[in-house]
């Protein structure tokens, strides 16, 4: 009988495409029944449902061996989880958007990703105040809440149907696989082969 492995998965849309690639990876997973629950036991894995913000925050600490998160929450959160696999799917980017020809100077910029938008404007040596918001991001620069934002973008329909535009990318982003270090030590039968396999199927080497 297997020791137990818990896992950490973000709910939205990682969540199913998650599951799918653990379960092709030989972990006996499913897509739980809609109810309240946040955990599952399902064989000898425990299946925790996060916000994504939260995943590197549990395997950091140690609470989920493993984990699924993209990597511009990761990157965000500074949390050195070990990241050994791009996994490939959730493929966007993370970049500045404002109003189309704006070219004012940037006095307030909002953000869901505070820490890398004010890492961008440290590396260029702008000051600008940084304002945290939950969602619909792109409403702050509509609204002229903020002056620039710095949001996902992945086919560019949110921008064309609101008359912003892409000024600058950030950096490339695509779900991750983190792993708690010390886990990887004291589960390291199940965590190898687990990494191996998901390796096999995204085709990937390395995470950069
Ligand atoms: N439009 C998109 N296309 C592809 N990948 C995306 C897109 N938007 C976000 N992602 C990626 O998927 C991850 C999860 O996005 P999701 O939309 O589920 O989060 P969310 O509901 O906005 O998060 P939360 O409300 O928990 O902050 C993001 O961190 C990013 O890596
Ligand atoms: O370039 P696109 O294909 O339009 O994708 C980009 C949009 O996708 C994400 O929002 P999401 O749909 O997850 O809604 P949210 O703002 O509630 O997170 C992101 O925040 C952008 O708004």
């Amino acid at each position: 009988m297997s020791e137990t492995l818990t896992i950490a998965l973000p709910k939205g849309r990682i969540f199913e495409e998650g599951i799918a690639l653990l379960q092709q990876a030989g972990l006996p997973l499913h897509l739980p029944e809609k109810s309240r629950a946040l955990q599952w036991r399902m064989g000898h894995v425990t299946l925790l449902e996060l916000r994504n913000q939260d995943v590197p925050v549990y395997v950091d600490l140690g609470i989920a061996d493993a984990g699924i998160v993209g990597k511009d929450v990761l990157a965000e959160s500074g949390r050195a989880v070990y990241e050994p696999l791009d996994l490939g799917f959730s493929r966007c980017r993370l970049s500045l958007i404002r109003e189309v020809g704006a070219t004012g100077p940037i006095g307030r910029l909002a953000s869901k990703y505070p820490n890398l938008s004010r890492r961008w404007l440290q590396e260029r040596g702008l000051s600008a105040e940084v304002v945290k918001l939950s969602g619909n991001i792109e409403l702050a620069a509509l609204t002229g809440l903020a002056d620039a934002v710095v949001d996902l973008v992945q086919t560019g329909s949110t921008l064309r149907a609101n008359h912003l535009e892409e000024v600058e990318v950030l950096m490339h982003s695509s779900a991750r696989l983190v792993v708690n270090r010390t886990a990887l030590k004291l589960k390291r039968d199940q965590l190898r082969p687990l990494i191996g396999r998901l390796r096999e199927l995204t085709g990937t080497t390395s995470a950069p």
